[in-house]
C-alpha cells in the first residue's frame, strides 16, 4: 500500500552559495519533501511508530540543513536525501529547495531532486 508523506515550507537558514559574500552569511531556504513509503503497517495499527513521522522528520531536516555549508543547492539536496534514506523507510523521495533571495529579478530560484533509495545509497 504505497503512499506519500509530504512536508511543505520548511524554512531553515544555512550557509549556502558559491560567492564569497555568501560564505559570510546564512540564507533562508524553503524546502518541500514528498516521501514515498508503505502505508500498510500504519494504516492497520493506527500507531505513530508505524508511520513516517513528519514532525520528527521536519525537525531532523531543519537541524541537518542548518549545520551544512554547501556551495550548490544540488549538493545540499543530495545530502538531505542521504540523511532521510539512512534514517527512515522511504523508497522514493522528491526534494524541492527554493532560495528565495538569491536572484533579485526572480521571485525564487531553486532545484528539485527525484531519487530512489537504491540510487541514493549507491552513489
Ligand atoms: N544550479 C545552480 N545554480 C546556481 C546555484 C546553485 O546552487 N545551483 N547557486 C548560485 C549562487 O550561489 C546564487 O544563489 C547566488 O545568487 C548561482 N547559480
Amino acid at each position: 500500500m504505497k503512499g506519500v508523506v509530504t512536508i511543505k515550507g520548511l524554512e531553515p537558514e544555512a550557509v549556502i552559495g558559491c560567492y564569497d559574500w555568501e560564505r559570510e552569511i546564512k540564507q533562508r531556504l524553503i524546502i518541500d519533501l514528498a516521501m514515498t513509503t508503505d502505508f500498510a503497517a500504519a494504516a492497520k495499527s493506527d500507531d505513530l511508530p508505524d508511520a513516517l513521522d513528519y514532525a520528527a522528520i521536519s525537525q531532523q531536516v531543519i537541524s541537518f540543513v542548518e549545520q551544512t555549508e554547501f556551495q550548490l543547492l544540488e549538493a545540499l539536496s543530495a545530502a538531505i536525501a542521504t540523511e532521510i534514506f539512512q534514517s527512515w523507510p522511504v523508497s522514493e523521495l522528491r526534494i524541492d529547495i527554493d532560495k528565495p533571495n538569491a536572484v533579485p529579478a526572480a521571485a525564487s530560484v531553486g532545484v528539485s531532486l527525484n531519487v530512489n533509495r537504491a540510487q541514493c545509497l549507491r552513489d
